[in-house]
């Protein structure tokens, strides 16, 4: 059994800062578990929307729930033209997870959630739209073309990739965006799950615990890491450079994105899964190169370093294989994560004090004021 990670140092490590019963992460005999399951065992036989409607909901669904629930998120995809028109406006060369963030703050100023009583319909709203909010301004942007926001697909996995590439996706892909989105639903307290319950602590609306998480995430040592490994991966044409180049960024103790993790100690159970399925997607498109360069930069990271990929780092060529522009990589794990965050959110409202943690002062003595005059 693994041995759990010391925790101590800065950046809150290893301090507990609240209480959850969503998830469990890198306790000894338990990689990681979603209100008591373990995350393998649903990423093999569940459905996303079943994951979310037991993060949201608090068990499982039966038969009937999940059909229930599959179908008011289908009937909820649409966006508003007001939605539309913004996200026209907004430019090609702008950051997809800009784009999210204002899409979900503008859906809050005519959508607004009243009160908490809300909460599960804003937030089965969001889930619904996000798929939308990203592609309707990726096709409009960079291929000039106003699309549907709604399709037939009965997945929001399926449903973002038919809109994205404006066609009915494979099984295999449809079953591999199900695996992944389940895999980056839910981490207990990680710093966009934290924003989120920081801004829910003041009793604000889910739409701006929501926005404040995505400007979290959207960091390079967060969710932007899928992004940052993959534009590292295809600098590489070869396993061999890529051991090389790999040896020189560490030689000058560059940050190599999609490795390491604050808790986990010596894997991250999430990386199994979704390694296993970039590898049968390499298989599908005959990948010769990105799928040997990343095992390359993964064995010369354990080697050199005892660093093993996190969830994000063979996100990147999974995504790729499946045609995915590489900008859009951090915005799909939004439309995961919303169900971690909100289901976080629901969590503080329940049991609220506000956060408001002291600071330990390293500034000057106190000192007199000094008229402007003066100085
Ligand atoms: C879904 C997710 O958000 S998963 C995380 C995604 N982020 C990344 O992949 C970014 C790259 N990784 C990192 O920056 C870090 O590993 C983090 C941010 C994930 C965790 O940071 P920390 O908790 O501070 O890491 P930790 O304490 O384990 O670091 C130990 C040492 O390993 C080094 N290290 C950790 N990760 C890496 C890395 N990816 N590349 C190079 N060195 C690293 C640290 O610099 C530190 O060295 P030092 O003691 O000389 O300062
Ligand atoms: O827990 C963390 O610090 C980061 C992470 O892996 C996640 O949010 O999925």
């Amino acid at each position: 059994m693994a041995e759990a990670k010391v925790l101590s140092g800065a950046g809150l490590r290893g301090q507990v800062a609240g209480q959850t019963a969503l998830s469990t992460v890198g306790q000894s005999g338990a990689g990681l578990t979603y209100r008591g399951y373990d995350v393998r065992e649903l990423a093999a036989d569940a459905q996303f929307e079943e994951v979310a409607y037991l993060l949201l909901y608090g068990e499982l669904p039966t038969k009937t729930q999940l059909a229930a629930y599959v179908s008011k998120l289908s009937k909820l995809r649409d966006l508003p033209q007001a939605l539309k028109e913004v996200l026209e406006r907004i430019p090609a060369d702008a950051h997809p997870m800009d784009v999210m963030r204002t899409g979900c703050s503008f859906l809050g100023n005519i959508e607004p959630e009243k009160d908490f009583s809300e909460q599960h319909d804003v937030t089965d709203r969001l889930l619904a739209a996000f798929p939308a909010i990203m592609c309707y301004w990726y096709r409009f942007s960079h291929d000039g073309k106003r699309i549907s926001c709604v399709s037939d697909e009965q997945t929001i996995g399926g449903h973002f990739l038919h809109l994205l590439h404006d066609k009915k996706p494979s099984e295999l892909h449809v079953k591999v965006m199900n695996v992944s989105l389940i895999l980056y639903a839910e981490h207990e307290f990680n710093a966009s799950t934290f924003t989120a319950r920081v801004c829910a602590s003041t009793l604000s609306d889910m739409y701006s615990c929501v926005t404040a998480a995505i400007g979290s995430l959207r960091g390079p040592l967060h969710g932007g890491a899928n992004e940052a490994a993959m534009e590292m991966i295809e600098r590489f044409s070869s396993p061999e450079e890529a051991v090389k180049g790999t040896l020189g960024m560490l030689a000058r103790k560059d940050k190599i994105m999609g490795f390491g993790h604050a808790i986990y100690k010596d894997n991250d159970p999430r990386n199994e899964v979704i390694k296993g399925w970039s590898k049968k997607l390499a298989d599908e498109v005959g990948d010769t190169v990105l799928f040997p360069v990343s095992e390359a930069i993964d064995k010369t990271m354990w080697e050199q370093k005892k660093l093993f990929p996190n969830a994000d780092f063979y996100h990147a060529s999974t995504y790729h294989f499946m045609g995915i522009p590489t900008k859009l990589f951090t915005p799909i794990f939004v439309c995961s994560r919303l169900t971690g965050w909100a289901a976080h959110v629901f969590e503080q409202r329940a049991n609220n004090r506000i956060i408001r943690p002291s600071a330990e002062y390293v500034g000057v003595e106190q000192r007199k004021f000094v008229p402007i005059e003066q100085r």
